[in-house]
C-alpha cells in the first residue's frame, strides 16, 4: 500500500493538460484560460466623470463662484469644445471630460438659474474624475493558467477579448461495474441495488470543468468489461467504479491486465478508499475507484478532482483543505489516513459516529471530509484539524 500523497503524484504523473480551444466568451465561465488574456483597448478610455454634476478648472472652485454653462457631455456623446475660465459644461457619470476641464462639481453642490451656476460652499477637493487607463490599459494581461470566475469574464469583457482561448474539457468515461447494478429509474430485481456513485461522481467531475459519459453497466464477466473498456477509449480519462477488490468477481484489474493495461499502483493507505488502482490503458489514463458508494466519492474528491485540474492546466496540488476547530474528543487513529464525514456546527468538527463506506445519507449530510493522518494520536476538543470542504 503507498500513502495518499504517493497515490497523487504517481496520478499526476499519467496526465498532460488537454488541448486549447477558443469559445465564446459567453461559454468561457468556469473555464481555464489556457493563454493569457490580453487587453485590446484602455479602459477608462478617456478621463471620464464619476459623478452627474459640472466639469470646470479646479483653481475656480470657490464658495458661491459663477460658471456659465457653454454645453453638456454625456456617456457616449463628448462635449467637443474647450472649457475656458468662468465656463462649466454640464456633465453625466461615464461621460468624457472636456478638454480644459480638471473637475467635476457634483449637481448637489450647485444652484442652476437658466446657463449660469453657483457653487455651494462644502465642496471638497475630490475631483470626481477617473483617470484614463485607471482600471486597465492595452497591452495588460490576465494570467493564466486561470479558472475564470464571473468577476473575470467581465474583465475580459471590458478588454474587449470576444473570444477566449481555454483548456478543453477532458473528456472522462465513467464505467459502472457489477450485475447487482441497475440505472435510476429502473426496475431493480430483489437482489439489485440502483447505480448511485456514477450519478454522483459525474456530478462531481462536470463541476471541475469535464465532459463526462456514461458507458451502460458493465456486467461481472470478461466479455461485458472489455466491451465496455473499448467503448472508452476515445476517452481522455477511464474511470471504473467497482470490481476492485479481490473478490471472484472483482474483474477490473485482470480484464485491464489482458487489454494491455500497464499499472501504476494498487491499493492506498487510506479509508475509504483502500482498493484504488491506476494506470494507463492503451496510451489512456485509468483510475479504478472502489465500489463501496462513500469510498467511490472519498476517492473522486481526493484524487480525481486534483487530476481533472491538472488535466485543465491548473497547477497539481492536492484538495484544498480548512483548518477547523474539533468539537469532540477523539481516538487515535490506525495506520490508513482517514477521510472522515464530519458536520461544522458552530464552526467545530464534528464526525458522524458510523463511519461505513457504503452510507450515502452521512455522506449527503456531511459539511467535510476531515482528514486523520496515518497513526494519528489522541485528539481532544478545540485542537486544530484539516478538511475538506465538501
Ligand atoms: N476480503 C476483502 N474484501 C474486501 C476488501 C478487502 O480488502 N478484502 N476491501 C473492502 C473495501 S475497503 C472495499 S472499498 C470494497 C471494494 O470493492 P470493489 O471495488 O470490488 O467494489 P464491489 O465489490 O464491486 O462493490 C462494493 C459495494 O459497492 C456497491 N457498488 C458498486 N458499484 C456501485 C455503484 N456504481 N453504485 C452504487 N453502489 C455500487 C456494490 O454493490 C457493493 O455493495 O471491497 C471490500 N471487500
Ligand atoms: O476502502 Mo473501502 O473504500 O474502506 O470501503
Amino acid at each position: 500500500m503507498i500513502s495518499v500523497s504517493d497515490a497523487l503524484s504517481h496520478l499526476f504523473d499519467l496526465v498532460t493538460a488537454t488541448e486549447v480551444e477558443a469559445v465564446p466568451l459567453r461559454q468561457a465561465a468556469g473555464r481555464v484560460l489556457a493563454r493569457d488574456g490580453v487587453a485590446i483597448r484602455t479602459q477608462p478610455p478617456f478621463a471620464a466623470s464619476s459623478m452627474d454634476g459640472y466639469a470646470l478648472r479646479q483653481t475656480e472652485v470657490e464658495p458661491d463662484a459663477m460658471f456659465k454653462v457653454i454645453g453638456e457631455a454625456a456617456a457616449g456623446h463628448r462635449f467637443d469644445g474647450v472649457v475656458k475660465a468662468g465656463q462649466a459644461v454640464r456633465i453625466f457619470t461615464g461621460a468624457p471630460v472636456p478638454e480644459g476641464a480638471d473637475f467635476v462639481v457634483i449637481q448637489e453642490d450647485t444652484t442652476r438659474r437658466g446657463d449660469l451656476i453657483m457653487l455651494g460652499h462644502d465642496i471638497g477637493p475630490k475631483t470626481n474624475i477617473r483617470p484614463a487607463g485607471g482600471d486597465f490599459h492595452a497591452g495588460d494581461t490576465m494570467d493564466a493558467p486561470r479558472l475564470l470566475r464571473p468577476a473575470d469574464i467581465a474583465l475580459l469583457a471590458s478588454m474587449n477579448v470576444a473570444t477566449v482561448p481555454v483548456y478543453a474539457k477532458p473528456r472522462v468515461a465513467i464505467i459502472a461495474t457489477g450485475d447487482e447494478l441497475v440505472q435510476p429509474g429502473e426496475v431493480p430485481n430483489p437482489d439489485q441495488i440502483i447505480a448511485s456513485n456514477t450519478y454522483g461522481l459525474a456530478a462531481l467531475l462536470e463541476q471541475y470543468g469535464a465532459q463526462c459519459r456514461m458507458i451502460p453497466i458493465a456486467r461481472d464477466t470478461v466479455p461485458s468489461l472489455t466491451q465496455a473498456f473499448t467503448m472508452a477509449q476515445d476517452a481522455d480519462l477511464i474511470i471504473t467504479i467497482g470490481g476492485a477488490s479481490v473478490g471472484d468477481h472483482d474483474l477490473v484489474a485482470p480484464v485491464a491486465a489482458q487489454m494491455g493495461m500497464e499499472q501504476s499502483f494498487y491499493k492506498v493507505a487510506m479509508r475509504p478508499g483502500k482498493p484504488l488502482m491506476a494506470g494507463r490503458l492503451r496510451d489512456v489514463p485509468m483510475i479504478g475507484l472502489p465500489g463501496n458508494p462513500v469510498s467511490a466519492m472519498v476517492c473522486g474528491t481526493v484524487f480525481v478532482v486534483p487530476v481533472l485540474r491538472k488535466m485543465l492546466g491548473l497547477p497539481a496540488a492536492p484538495a484544498a483543505r480548512v483548518d477547523l476547530p474539533l468539537g469532540v474528543d477523539l481516538p487515535a487513529n490506525g495506520p490508513r489516513e482517514h477521510y472522515m464525514r464530519a458536520m461544522v456546527r458552530d464552526g467545530a468538527v464534528l464526525p458522524e459516529d458510523n463511519q461505513d463506506s457504503s452510507l450515502l445519507g452521512i455522506l449527503s449530510r456531511a459539511d467535510v471530509l476531515m482528514v486523520r493522518p496515518p497513526h494519528d494520536g489522541a485528539r481532544t476538543a478545540g485542537e486544530i484539524i484539516g478538511c475538506i470542504p465538501l
